[in-house]
């Protein structure tokens, strides 16, 4: 893969670089900023090197058409605000707005392009339908710098066709990430321990399987237990399960124990009678959650269990919260997890937090990004490169 070193002199070229700028928003306020965060070095570099830098970027899914509460116009203002330059936003994203936004760049300026999502071609399943927007895209550029490593396991226009139109290369936030997450799939250091949580069920079994051949300890918490519960045969009341999916579990603790991977689930929960924050809540071990009520976190003595667990761990993985811990009653195993692991970072164990709602936890329950060895801004990307697949967006810059 090509570095943006080896583009040559960028000045006065148009730079077309795909960041990933998929940030949770509340109306138009931005609620986590952290991808914007990461994306503004590549940017900054591009724009002092006297590029004339053009972001494209995706916002939610948007069904191939303009939908305003999918609109980067908010990201455009964050944008401008932290590379302390304007930034030039063009209200389409191959149109007469982002032609004219191009044509006008002067060297070092920068201009972010609406929502790709807003257009049919980025996400289409017929290649031909995407070549022909990556040649629309490719139109208003000489070179692409692909830096958006959230999406690079996404094969659609922006990320792994336009790198076939245009000479280009690896932004600098997609190199950092892969070099931590390599570090994670080629002798990690260990004890090595994943802590799977979240709600994506399904999504992340496929990656258990993978883990059970390289971790040496797998924490599971969040929605995922009780599907992990029921195949052990408790009860798990209303809480979150995926029926369908218990008998693989059953073949993934079978696997496990064979292998001798130690599997750690919750010994307690805080059962809630629904998924509110006034719910009544209290804890419970896990052969006693009643038939009326649901798990949404692990309890006290499992958080305790959890931090032991990890103590002695030279290398983690973490992805997916230990509750709903956007609720305030919910959110204290997601927290005691994160304390686990900024103690054991600061013990010199590398430390990775992957997923966009297992960044915004950490940081909204007041944890610092340098607490922890590194936050990856990719989710579904950092879990399909662990489980060792060919990731679109890089397998396409090994052939440019
Ligand atoms: N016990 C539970 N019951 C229901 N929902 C839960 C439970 N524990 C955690 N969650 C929910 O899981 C969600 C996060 O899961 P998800 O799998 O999306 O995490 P992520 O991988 O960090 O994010 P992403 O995939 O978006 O990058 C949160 O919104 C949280 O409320
Ligand atoms: O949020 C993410 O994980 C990335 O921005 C990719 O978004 P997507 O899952 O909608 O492709």
């Amino acid at each position: 893969m090509k570095s943006i070193a080896d583009l040559g002199d960028l000045r006065g070229k148009r730079v077309l670089v795909r960041s990933d700028l998929n940030v949770p928003l509340e109306g138009a306020t931005i609620t986590d900023d952290g991808r914007i965060v990461a994306s503004v070095p590549t940017i900054e570099a591009l724009s002092e090197a006297g590029a004339r830098v053009i972001v494209c970027a995706h916002l939610g899914r948007p069904k191939g058409a303009p939908e305003d509460k999918y609109s980067l116009a908010p990201v455009a203002t964050r944008l401008g605000e932290l590379l302390e330059h304007d930034v030039t936003f063009a209200d389409d994203t191959v149109g007469e707005s982002a032609r004219s936004a191009v044509d006008g760049a002067q060297d070092g300026d920068v201009v972010l392009l609406e929502n790709l999502r807003f257009n049919a071609g980025e996400t289409a399943k017929s290649a031909e339908e995407r070549a022909e927007f990556a040649g629309q895209l490719a139109g208003l550029a000489d070179v692409f710098v692909s830096d958006g490593f959230g999406v690079v396991h996404r094969e659609q226009a922006s990320v792994f066709d336009v790198a076939r139109l245009l000479p280009s290369a690896v932004g600098g936030l997609v190199e950092t990430e892969v070099e931590v997450l390599r570090r994670l799939t080629t002798e990690p250091e260990r004890p090595y321990a994943v802590v799977l949580g979240g709600a994506k069920v399904s999504d992340k079994l496929a990656v258990i399987d993978n883990l059970i051949q390289t971790a040496d300890r797998l924490l599971i918490g969040g929605g995922m237990v009780f599907t992990f519960l029921k195949a052990q045969g408790h009860e798990v009341g209303k809480s979150l399960l995926e029926q369908d999916q218990v008998e693989a579990v059953k073949g993934y603790l079978d696997q496990a124990q064979q292998r001798g991977v130690e599997i750690v689930l919750p010994v307690d929960v805080v059962a809630a009678t629904e998924f509110s924050a006034e719910a009544d809540h209290e804890v419970v071990t896990i052969d006693a959650i009643p038939a009326d009520r649901m798990g949404l976190d692990i309890g006290p003595r499992s958080s305790e269990l959890f931090a032991e667990k990890l103590a002695d761990c030279r290398t983690v993985f973490w992805n997916g919260p230990m509750g709903a811990f956007e609720m305030e009653p919910y959110a204290a195993g997601t927290a005691a997890l994160a304390k686990a692991l900024v103690d054991i970072t600061s013990d010199g164990a590398l430390t990775v937090v992957g997923g966009g709602d297992s960044a915004a936890a950490v940081r909204q329950l007041g944890f610092k990004d340098d607490q922890f060895g590194h936050i990856s801004t990719g989710g579904g990307a950092s879990l399909e490169y662990l489980e060792g697949k060919d990731l679109p967006g890089l397998t396409v810059l090994d052939e440019s």
